[in-house]
């Protein structure tokens, strides 16, 4: 059989971003540095990096906000870097943005700022009047179409600004931040909205952040940024399964728990005696009744110190540190038989 062809609505191949330096004579500052990146049409990519890695600055490069010092950016199969001012206004018009900010005209009503990117697409009165009531239904605020935006709440102004981002039906939309502003509970609606527009709307969407849980929560596949550069990239669930770069790592760890710290281990050792493990649960292997009947059968005693277990687009993640004792050689031949169903490492005093 052969593959189906998936077609890349956005390509980066070798892009490098400088920026001169604060003075004359200071070196050029690279923000973006050699970066290939393909986003799949369809797909949702999160693009997650610490402040200053260069993440808005490539989305910048994306909508051609900023010309690019080498490489090529490809959007819809036209090179964004080769484009007349008129050509780009187009290409713009095909990519929705939505920001941490919101970026909406406070003063106005939320039909306003709806109406405000059909006008300038030259939609007709009744086109304007269709496609906002659409919008409103979408994002669940048809209720507040004659609100003014500053009288709404965080979450409801993001729900505006995406309905804004969709009002001249893109194929792509970047969001930038869009959920570092709100509170935990109104990120998850606000991600929900955007999960929805991906899998009912059938758009593609190119996220950046620096939050690893926006990226458990609704990216297919992510690339992690540091210094400028994608320094790892992959399926969301791979990456949370086995991150290679310390960077990755960390994001990782900031959401599935990985060991204790230092100080709470020290603390776990006084009042469990025994021998540390940890078990890392993957994906498919998780199989944690067998791994206990197995300790079980050998007779040695378990206790969970330390761990939990988080979710990823479905598939199941965790750590779990267990405090092992009872017979030294029975311990070894139990932990020889887990060896075929988990993966486990001794924890180092
Ligand atoms: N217009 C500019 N002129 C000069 N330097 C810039 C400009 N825009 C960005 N930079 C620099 O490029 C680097 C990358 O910035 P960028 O904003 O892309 O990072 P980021 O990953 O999006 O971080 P943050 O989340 O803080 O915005 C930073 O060192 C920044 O100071």
């Amino acid at each position: 059989m052969t593959e189906p062809l998936v077609e890349p609505l956005v390509e980066l191949r070798g892009v490098v971003k400088e920026f001169p330096g604060a003075r004359r004579g200071d070196p050029a500052h690279r923000a973006v540095d050699g970066v290939d990146l393909r986003v799949e049409s369809g797909e949702i990519f999160a693009i997650i990096g610490y402040s200053g890695a260069g993440k808005s600055t490539l989305v910048r490069l994306v909508n051609a906000l900023e010309p690019v010092t080498s490489g090529s950016v490809v959007v819809d199969g036209v090179d964004v870097t080769a484009l007349s001012e008129r050509s780009l206004r187009e290409l713009r018009l095909g990519i929705g943005m939505v920001f941490q900010q919101f970026n909406l005209m406070e003063s106005r009503t939320v039909w306003g700022n709806l109406a405000f990117p059909l006008v300038v697409a030259g939609r007709s009165r009744a086109e304007q009047q269709r496609r906002i009531s659409e919008l409103l239904h979408f994002v669940g605020l048809a209720d507040k179409a004659h609100a003014r935006v500053s009288e709404l709440s965080g979450g409801q102004k993001q729900r505006v600004g995406i309905a804004r981002a969709l009002a001249t039906e893109p194929r792509l939309l970047l969001a930038d931040e869009a959920t570092s502003a709100l509170d935990p509970d109104t990120t998850r609606d606000v991600l929900d909205l955007l999960a929805r527009v991906n899998r009912e709307l059938g758009i593609t969407i190119l996220l950046i952040t620096h939050e690893m849980d926006v990226v458990r929560r609704i990216a297919h596949r992510v690339a992690v940024m540091e210094d400028g550069r994608v320094v790892e990239q992959g399926r969301a669930v791979d990456l949370f399964a086995d991150p290679q770069h310390p960077v990755t790592r960390r994001f990782v760890g900031t959401v599935v728990d990985d060991l204790p710290a230092p100080d709470v281990l020290a603390a776990l050792r006084e009042r469990h005696p025994g021998r540390f493990v940890r078990l890392a649960l993957r994906q498919q292997q998780v199989r944690q009744s067998e791994v206990f009947a197995t300790l079980l059968r050998h007779q040695v005693g378990f206790e969970l110190v330390y761990g939990g277990i988080e979710e990823v687009q479905g598939t199941t993640f965790g750590n779990l540190t267990l405090a092992l004792t009872g017979d030294a050689g029975a311990i070894d031949r139990a932990l020889a038989e887990i060896g075929s169903l988990v993966e486990w490492t001794e924890v180092a005093r």
